[in-house]
């Protein structure tokens, strides 16, 4: 397939509430789209840096400058997303960019070919159940609140995000309020072996899993911690490729992963995990990164493969945006249809589009 251009487009999108983790807060998203030309099809990626190397190295200019001057410059003549994630591996790291990329190439191909994203990757299922994430809030009373009003959304799963100060007291109010429903924590590294005997006081409650407690290098020392409790370990920033993964399962560092296609190079790295942690026995379940419905509607096919047992993060388009880049996706009983259309599914609708566009610069082969 020849590409004829690229196309790297930046978007402003605000968020409907503020969204506070243990490495800060967004309140809007500035998402950087990747569109391909060819002469059949286009084909858009989404990539899910943010715009500042908190939750790992890469931030959203990075990766527009790293497409523009080496990733882009790098692609085959005759594309497809295996020459490509081969083109672009001599390029150390830079793993959001290549995602975007090669998933702009992959959806181009399939909708030229008329291969819907849940074909060709796998997908087991029609429909994904949907869990969602809920940031640190001021007070528990609000947290309470909050976890409500997703519980009356329908969502299947509510993941905390916790940090020292807050883990234990909103985790006990949360089961004291709504009994047994699913629920995990996510720290994003925010621990280190010191809280050992903190983290273990969330044994009580049991959660689903306790995601990334510790540092991302720190594969030994998550392999110490889960010896020491009763909660599953999950890992997420650790995990950036199926060799982590399984040297992550060798070590005894993880019994779950958290998928995030954008973290680890795109959806073909994202399988091999699932592949991975499957053969062992290992739970898998698809992160977000706050995705607009491009890079949504991908990973709600990627949550449709075997592997993916436990709902993951991938929640309606509301919960984070009023209006979508594309048409909302929206909760039905709990769960998100897998799009059933050529490539990823969907489309940016183009007012919209226009509306959200902050930049556009056209890379040209
Ligand atoms: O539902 C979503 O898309 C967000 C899920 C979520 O909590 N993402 C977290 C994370 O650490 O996994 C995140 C938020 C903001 C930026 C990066 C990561």
């Amino acid at each position: 397939m020849r590409i004829e251009a690229v196309e790297l487009r930046r978007i402003a999108m605000p968020l409907v509430a503020p969204f506070r983790t243990s490495f800060g807060t967004e309140t809007a998203r500035d998402v950087l789209l990747v569109r391909v030309v060819t002469p059949d099809a286009e084909g858009w990626g989404e990539c899910v840096a943010i715009a500042d190397p908190l939750y790992s190295p890469e931030y959203v200019e990075g990766a527009q400058d790293v497409l523009r001057r080496f990733l882009i410059p790098a692609l085959p003549e005759d594309a497809d997303e295996y020459r490509v994630e081969r083109a672009l591996e001599p390029f150390k790291g830079h793993r959001m960019a290549k995602a975007a990329l090669g998933t702009a190439v992959l959806d181009a191909r399939l909708r030229a070919a008329g291969e819907s994203f849940g074909r060709y990757l796998g997908a087991a299922r029609e429909r994904v159940p949907c869990g969602v994430s809920v940031g640190i809030m001021d007070s528990v009373p609000e947290l309470l609140d909050a976890v409500a009003g997703y519980l009356d959304e329908g969502y299947v799963r509510i993941k905390l995000k916790i940090e020292p100060g807050w883990d234990v007291e909103p985790v006990r109010a949360v089961r004291e309020r709504f009994g047994d429903v699913p629920l995990q924590v996510d720290a994003n590294a925010a621990y280190t072996l010191a809280d050992a005997r903190r983290l273990k006081e969330l044994d009580a409650f049991g959660l689903l899993l306790i995601e990334q407690p510790l540092g991302d290098e720190d594969l030994v020392q998550h392999a110490e911690l889960a010896r020491a409790l009763a909660t599953p370990v999950c890992l997420d920033e650790s995990i950036e490729s199926a060799a982590d993964a399984a040297a992550a399962i060798a070590l005894g560092a993880a019994s779950v992963v958290n998928v995030k296609p954008g973290r680890v190079g795109g959806y073909l790295e994202a399988r091999r995990i699932h592949d991975v942690c499957r053969a062992h026995g290992v739970a898998v379940w698809c992160g977000g990164m706050l995705e607009t419905g491009i890079g949504r509607a991908a990973n709600v096919a990627l949550a449709a493969l075997p592997g993916f047992t436990l709902p993951g993060d991938t929640s309606a388009s509301r919960r984070y945006y009023a209006r979508d880049v594309t048409e909302p996706f929206e909760l039905d009983g709990g769960h998100l249809e897998v799009p059933r259309g050529p490539g990823v599914g969907v489309r940016p609708v183009p007012e919209r589009l226009e509306e959200f566009t902050t930049s556009s610069e056209w890379v040209t082969l």
